[in-house]
């Protein structure tokens, strides 16, 4: 694959220069050689065969509304997420709201009968319960392990890669006082039994590096804040840990202030917070994996959605709540959750979720609520990247924490192979173009930087007969779904999207990742590219750079060397230019220097690291560049400090006067 795309390069001939005009459209002669870039059609008299040969004609309006396009409705369900893995607990109606798993009938602290005893002895499939200080597993039930868990072919469950086992070879930093022994896998004891055997159904044969440290340090009852690289498994990370001590431990008992019968409230043991729709929905996916059979019952709450439907659900027993905080704080304001049994509490993403805006509503569910105060709790804390102010900002959050990275904070994977390509805005969609027509790559994810550009270029596409799809924060929760579902099914193999697909969906397939449009900060790009060479996998990235992308080409510079990829001699030569001081500080603007040292461990700042692994001297390459009180990068590259880059006014999304997402 990868050298399909350099032989694809060589033919576009943009690597060096800085204009990629001109030839890109003729002569690479791959079967498209009809295709009339959109900026020289008018010049041209119009289109010579692809597409609707004008550039006015992008027919779609915002709408979607799904009649004119098939946009992924080969498969007749509607785009509507198939009964599995998205059914809010799924129970039928059968099961009366009132006190199913309501833990108010607990006893002395135990759960009471989940589906147990009350209920003549009925037990829902797949769903266990604690009783008299015991767990008691469901039985097996088959259609549901398939529904869970696919079967080995099916490819619409990710499976790891050959690069699999490379994640071994990262280097490995944990920080913190008496850091306990990683374990080498997944075995009972230390794990809860369960969970091995849901983690065997997933086929994950070894854990990777962050939940080979992460399981011994939540089991030491300490707090963690994990970087580690995208795809490399955060999710199991947190999962596995905080499930198999709650299989071990049970639920805590209702606090008594809260009443024997403190019906339609719930009180959840685990609350997962992360940012966006699509990521809580994924992780309640997971969630429901590896919590099969056990007592413990996911639910998830998220913005933009029937509050109403999520209340019921709620209603019918909640100990894992993965939710956004926007729609959380709706749900505590109403009286529907108490926090006050929370043992774990899990951010996330937790860096884009500050810098979303979400802080106020983060620190009002965690400070300012019932949930058990920092000493009470354990919290963790994970993303592929942790800026350094947001770590300072984890102080509050965090007690007496291991810091753990995986290879250096921030990195990227070296399954994914960077490109970089210089092109000026007006030739991208060329460009563009002829990428996707010259290589088969799978599944495609392209970013732009704006709603109105996402919806632009993937009505371009279609008309030039790419099925192509957008996701992005001005479409209902049906249209995104809905997206997703025809890109993940492979009817619209391109989706174009803003920002909110960047952090962790996990689609299997992704081959290649074209940034249109690179974003301000360096962080987003190590998230969007993330969206492939998961889990071992190997993957392409491409990204568009012109000089208006100045901002991060330190940043980017710094990524792809210590990922062992190319660096085009334009982008050092553009990063020598050494007016960086003035520009915003990219990846290190929201709280530092730049890449390499703001973001380590900031307790142990100019302090050695001890591991011995390569990982080296701390903040290495400052440079002038940043500041430590800094704000964050804006869209045109100036300081705006105080203002969230984006406005989650409806579901923790950016709004809809902004344009970005
Ligand atoms: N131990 C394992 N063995 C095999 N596959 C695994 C293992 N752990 C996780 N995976 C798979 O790897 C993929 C990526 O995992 P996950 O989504 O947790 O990554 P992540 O680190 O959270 O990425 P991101 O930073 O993008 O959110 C998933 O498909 C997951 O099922």
């Amino acid at each position: 694959m990868t050298s399909d795309l350099n032989q694809q390069l060589g033919n576009l001939s943009v690597q060096d220069t800085h204009s990629a005009s001109g030839n890109i459209s003729e002569g690479n002669g791959n079967g498209r050689s009809q295709y009339v870039p959109p900026h020289l059609r008018n010049s041209r008299g119009g289109g010579a065969g692809a597409g609707s040969g004008n550039d006015e004609g992008y027919r779609r309006s915002n709408s979607y509304n799904g009649n004119n396009n098939g946009y992924g409705n080969g498969n007749g369900n509607g785009f509507r997420r198939s009964g599995s893995g998205t059914g809010f607990g799924g129970s039928s109606g059968s099961y009366s709201s009132n006190g199913y798993g309501n833990r108010s009938y607990s006893n002395g602290g135990n759960r009471g009968g989940f589906g147990g005893g009350r209920f003549g002895g009925y037990q829902k499939p797949g769903v266990g319960r604690w009783t008299d200080g015991k767990h008691e597993p469901s039985a097996r039930n088959e259609s549901l392990e398939l529904e869970l868990f696919g079967t080995s072919e099916d490819t619409s469950f990710q499976s790891s890669g050959i690069n699999f086992d490379n994640y071994d070879e990262i280097p490995v930093e944990a920080s913190g006082e008496g850091v306990p022994e990683p374990i080498s896998s997944f075995t009972a004891p230390p794990l809860d039994p369960l969970l091995v055997e849901n983690i065997t159904l997933s086929r994950f044969s070894k854990p990777t590096p962050v939940q080979k440290y992460s399981v011994p340090i939540v089991a030491g009852g300490r707090d963690l804040m994990a970087c580690a690289q995208t795809g490399s498994g955060k999710t199991g990370g947190f999962l596995f840990p905080v499930l198999s001590e709650s299989y071990m431990n049970g639920p805590a008992p209702i606090p008594e202030s809260h009443g024997a019968f403190s019906s339609n409230k719930v009180y959840p043991t685990i609350l997962v917070m992360a940012p966006t729709r699509e990521l809580v929905s994924q992780i309640y996916d997971e969630a429901r994996k590896f919590s099969y059979r056990s007592w413990v019952k996911p639910c998830v709450c998220y913005g933009g959605a029937d509050i109403g439907q999520q209340i019921r659900n709620l209603d019918k027993g909640c100990d894992l709540l993965v939710a956004t905080p926007g729609r959380l704080k709706d749900l505590l304001e109403r009286g529907r959750v108490s926090l006050a049994n929370i043992k774990y509490l899990v951010l996330d993403e937790a860096d884009r979720m500050l810098d979303m805006g979400f802080e106020p509503q983060i620190r009002h569910i965690v400070q300012e609520c019932d949930m058990p105060g920092v000493n009470d709790r354990q919290t963790l804390m994970f993303s592929a990247t942790f800026p350094r102010d947001i770590q300072m900002l984890a102080r509050d959050f965090l007690k007496d924490y291991i810091f753990l990275s995986v290879g250096r904070v921030g990195s990227t994977s070296e399954n994914i192979t960077q490109k970089v390509l210089y092109v000026e805005d007006e030739e991208k969609k060329s460009v563009l173009l002829d990428l996707l027509t010259a290589g088969d790559h799978g599944l495609t994810i392209i970013f732009t930087e704006t709603k109105r550009m996402a919806d632009n270029l993937a009505d371009f596409l279609y008309d030039q007969g790419f099925p192509a799809t957008a996701i992005h924060g001005d479409r209902s929760q049906y249209e995104r779904e809905k997206a997703l579902a025809a890109f993940k099914n492979g009817s619209a193999p391109i989706l174009v999207a803003t920002a909110v697909a960047a952090r962790g969906l996990d689609i299997p397939n992704v081959a290649h990742v074209i940034n249109f449009d690179l974003p301000s900060d360096i962080d987003d790009y190590v998230h969007r590219i993330g969206r492939t060479g998961r889990a071992g996998n190997v993957g392409i990235a491409t990204a568009f750079f012109n000089r208006n992308n100045k901002n991060i080409v330190k940043g980017l510079v710094e990524l792809l060397s210590e990922a062992n990829q190319e660096v085009p001699d334009f982008l050092t030569k553009i990063a020598r230019e050494g007016s960086f001081g003035k520009m915003a500080p990219g990846r290190g603007g929201r709280g530092g220097s730049s890449r390499g040292g703001a973001t380590r461990d900031y307790r142990r700042q100019g302090s050695s690291s001890g591991s011995g692994s390569g990982w080296g001297s701390s903040s290495s390459s400052a440079g002038g560049w940043g500041n430590s009180s800094g704000g964050y990068a804006s869209n045109n590259g100036g300081y705006t400090a105080p203002t969230p880059r984006y406005d989650n006014s409806s579901y923790g999304n950016p709004s809809s006067t902004n344009s970005w997402w």
